[in-house]
């Protein structure tokens, strides 16, 4: 497997202090108004992930999961509180730094894939390098792939691949520019039970073999016992964590919750 180094290889960076946290959140409140209603979505949510670490957030469907998710990738913007991504503040930046930040800094997978139909697996990784004005080297391109198991697909189109491979694909993609931080939203949410088992066994590696960090939003306990850490969510505020989750123990600590 190529190795990928979490932020590793990025050109024309200035130089940012190294940190043993790759994304720090502090006291994020987020309100979303709708008419004459007021949503709390997050609610002072402080997090810290250490580099090379695995979180799952879980919580009740509206408890701000993905808010929090995209306010930490810098895809949303928290009404107050900060964000460090790799030691560098998101709080400041106009949208340009912020997308060049985002770019170089996150990688992002999604429940739907996202792949361009029209493109094979080997340009759709390498889009994020061009987007970047990153001229993409095939051993880049080639290691991504061989990465996710799938360096014989390089010339398919999604269409001719399995849900599965498709969702290798999006994690090629994510990893091509070596992000610090693998954001993943529902990753699992459209996959089979094989195929789900297949992914999560890549993102773990991916931690355990190459230092990467991932945070991972996902309502399925099962996936969620692959993390190293289940933080949950309630009304947008954090109501408890769980170290070395299983199954049971995240099934049993969200009934609670949903009860509560
Ligand atoms: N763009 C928006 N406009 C108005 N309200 C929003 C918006 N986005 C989210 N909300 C509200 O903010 C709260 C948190 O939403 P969020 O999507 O973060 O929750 P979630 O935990 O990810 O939910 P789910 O599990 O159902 O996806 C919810 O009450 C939601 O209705």
């Amino acid at each position: 497997m190529t190795g990928f180094p979490a932020g590793a290889h990025r050109e024309g960076m200035t130089a940012i202090p190294d940190t043993a946290t790759a994304l720090r959140l502090r006291d994020l409140r987020k309100e979303y108004r709708v008419g004459q209603q007021t949503v709390i979505a997050l609610d002072g949510v402080t997090l810290d992930l250490p580099r090379g670490s695995f979180t799952a957030v879980m919580g009740p469907s509206g408890s701000g999961k993905s808010t929090l998710l995209h306010c930490a990738a810098g895809l949303d913007r928290p009404d107050s509180g900060t964000v460090e991504l790799a030691g560098a503040p998101l709080g400041g930046l106009s949208e340009r730094a912020l997308t060049k930040l985002r770019r170089d800094r996150a990688g992002f997978v999604f429940q739907a894939f996202n792949l361009m139909p029209s493109l094979t697996a080997a340009q759709n990784v390498s889009l994020p390098l061009r987007l970047a004005h990153r001229r993409p080297a095939l051993t880049q391109v080639e290691g991504a792939l061989a990465a996710v198991g799938l360096a014989e697909r390089a010339g398919h189109r999604p269409a001719e691949l399995s849900g599965g491979q498709q969702q290798r694909v999006a994690v090629a993609r994510a990893l091509v520019t070596s992000p610090d931080v693998l954001f993943a939203d529902e990753p699992t949410g459209a996959l089979d039970t094989k195929s789900s088992h297949q992914v999560m066994g890549l993102l773990r590696q991916l931690v355990d073999e190459h230092g990467q960090t991932v945070v991972m939003v996902t309502h399925d306990p099962v996936v969620a016992a692959w993390a190293d850490r289940v933080v949950f969510l309630c009304d947008g505020r954090i109501a408890g964590q769980l170290y070395h989750p299983t199954p049971e123990t995240v099934a049993n600590r969200l009934a609670h919750l949903e009860d509560a």
